[in-house]
């Protein structure tokens, strides 16, 4: 199985934002740290998902940095990325699982440890956790269950803890004190005046 990166940006595909516009300018700074998860509008077609994961996949490719996609596992497949995120309202892990294949990544979202702990019996190889903090990049999230919460279920699962949900530069070293392998964000790099420089910042609270 691949190995994980540290740092996953997840494509901001809203009006008005640059979702390749911001990965080249992450790309040489994390290079193999980075993670891309293709996230589309639930409104957006699979054409219009697979075109974006497409273009993911190769831009990540000469700088050996891993492609996921979320929801959508049969776009993944298409374009040959790393594997997929699925959550709640997705297909089950295990059935997830079945469709990837036993040597994709597959992510699975998390908030509690029982429900940690089967994602992972059920074939996760690794866990976003959260809502973390406050975020305004989707709405409709139960409330954020902070850095205590992230250790609960951190304690309760041998694979990496993802955290995602209104992360930033400042809130990663509680985020990693409390068990997180790596950080998601969406608004920390899509909202930066200067994605290059807080990968940089990102990449170095990740990793010091
Ligand atoms: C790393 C990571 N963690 C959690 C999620 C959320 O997935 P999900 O709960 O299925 O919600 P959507 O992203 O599909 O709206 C994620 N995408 N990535
Ligand atoms: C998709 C998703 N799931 C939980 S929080 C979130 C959005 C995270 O976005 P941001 O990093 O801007 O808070
Ligand atoms: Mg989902």
């Amino acid at each position: 199985m691949p190995s994980l990166g540290r740092l996953h940006l997840i494509t901001d595909t809203r009006p008005g934002r640059d979702p390749l516009g911001v990965l080249r300018a992450a790309l040489p700074v994390a290079r193999a740290e980075l993670v891309v998860q293709v996230r589309v509008e639930d409104d957006a077609s699979d054409r219009e998902a697979y075109e974006l994961a497409r273009q993911v996949v190769g831009l990540c490719r000469p700088y050996g940095a891993t492609c996921l996609v979320n929801d959508r596992l049969h776009v993944a497949l298409a374009v040959d990325a790393a594997g997929g995120h699925v959550g709640a309202e997705d297909l089950p892990v295990a059935a997830a699982r079945r469709v990837l294949g036993a040597g994709a990544l597959l992510g699975a979202t998390a908030r509690e440890p029982g429900g940690a702990a089967a994602a992972v019996a059920a074939g996760a190889s690794y866990l976003g956790v959260g809502p973390c903090h406050a975020t305004t990049t989707k709405s409709g999230l139960p409330d954020p269950i902070g850095p205590a919460g992230l250790r609960a279920v951190a304690g309760a699962v041998d694979v990496p803890v993802i955290a995602i949900g209104g992360v930033t530069v400042a809130s990663v070293p509680a985020l990693r004190a409390a068990g997180a392998y790596g950080v998601a964000v969406v608004g920390a790099l899509s909202g930066s005046p200067d994605p290059a420089r807080t990968t940089a910042e990102l990449i170095a609270a990740l990793t010091c």
